[in-house]
């Protein structure tokens, strides 16, 4: 099967671009368009992560061309789509909840040194990695954060200040929602990284996305090279300010979730 984009929910043009910077060949061929300092830097972040890794828990995935495509790409073919670009731009900051061992955040910094990425971990183990792999990758660009997102998203130093905010593999959309949106500039983007399947997780979610401020959301269906899988991408655009109400303490997303509908 081609890698690339496959599809959009709500119209073609949205995804336009993406299928035509889709990458085929081997688990490293999309490392080829990069700048070699930027080669060097995922190399480096490689040796990091497997190193690390035998000494706590940040991957199950340590197999070289594994983690190029399921984690290092998996976080930044989403630099190809056109909504990416249009929040994107020189001077942006993008947060990342939890990150855990720096995916999507940390990879995407490496390849936007002109953006800020915060990366947002509940656990203080995994920030600990994070910043040895800024500083090693000397990525001065990356800010990392310990706080759990509900906490974040009623402190005003991070409330509403960000042009956009990225999560993979944290929680079900109608939690992810309520730790995500709160974070977002009126005008920015949320970002969900999914696997295959949306809808009913969709449908969850759609009284949290309205009550928390978030506009007509598009998803976008890929596959990674290799035959690696397909993921989908939930692109929520943030409308209205979030109401002083959200998020709920930390915790109550999760045992609590916002209503199917508004
Ligand atoms: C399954 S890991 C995924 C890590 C990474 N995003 C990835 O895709 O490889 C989930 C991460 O989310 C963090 N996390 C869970 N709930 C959180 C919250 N409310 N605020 C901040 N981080 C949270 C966990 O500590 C963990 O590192």
């Amino acid at each position: 099967m081609r890698d690339g984009v496959t599809g959009d929910k709500a119209g073609g043009e949205w995804a336009a671009g993406a299928a035509a910077g889709a990458h085929g060949g081997g688990a490293l061929a999309w490392t080829e368009e990069l700048p070699e300092r930027q080669r060097r830097q995922f190399e480096r972040y490689y040796e990091m992560l497997v190193d690390w890794n035998q000494r706590m828990n940040l991957t199950g995935i340590t197999e070289k061309q594994e983690v190029y495509i399921k984690h290092f790409y998996d976080s930044v073919w989403i630099r190809e789509l056109p909504a990416w670009r249009e929040v994107m731009k020189p001077g942006a900051c993008a947060v990342d909840v939890g990150t855990g061992a720096g995916f999507p955040g940390l990879a995407l910094a490496i390849c936007h040194s002109d953006c800020e990425f915060v990366l947002m971990d509940s656990l203080n183990k995994r920030v600990g990695f994070l910043q040895a792999v800024a500083a090693e990758l000397g990525l001065s660009n990356v800010q990392v954060v310990h706080a759990r997102a509900e906490d974040a998203g009623r402190d005003k130093a991070y409330r509403e200040r960000f042009d956009c905010v990225l999560s993979r593999a944290v929680a079900r959309l109608n939690v992810l929602m309520e730790l995500m949106l709160p974070l977002v500039k009126v005008g920015g983007m949320a970002f969900a990284y999914k696997g295959p399947a949306l809808d009913e997780e969709l449908a969850e979610a759609e009284g949290a996305i309205q009550t928390l401020g978030g506009g007509v959301h598009r998803s976008v269906t890929f596959t990674l090279p290799q035959g690696a899988g397909t993921r989908t991408l939930l692109c929520v655009p943030k409308q209205r300010k979030t109401p002083a109400a959200y998020p709920r303490k930390a915790g109550v997303p999760q045992k609590s979730p916002l209503a199917p509908r508004g």
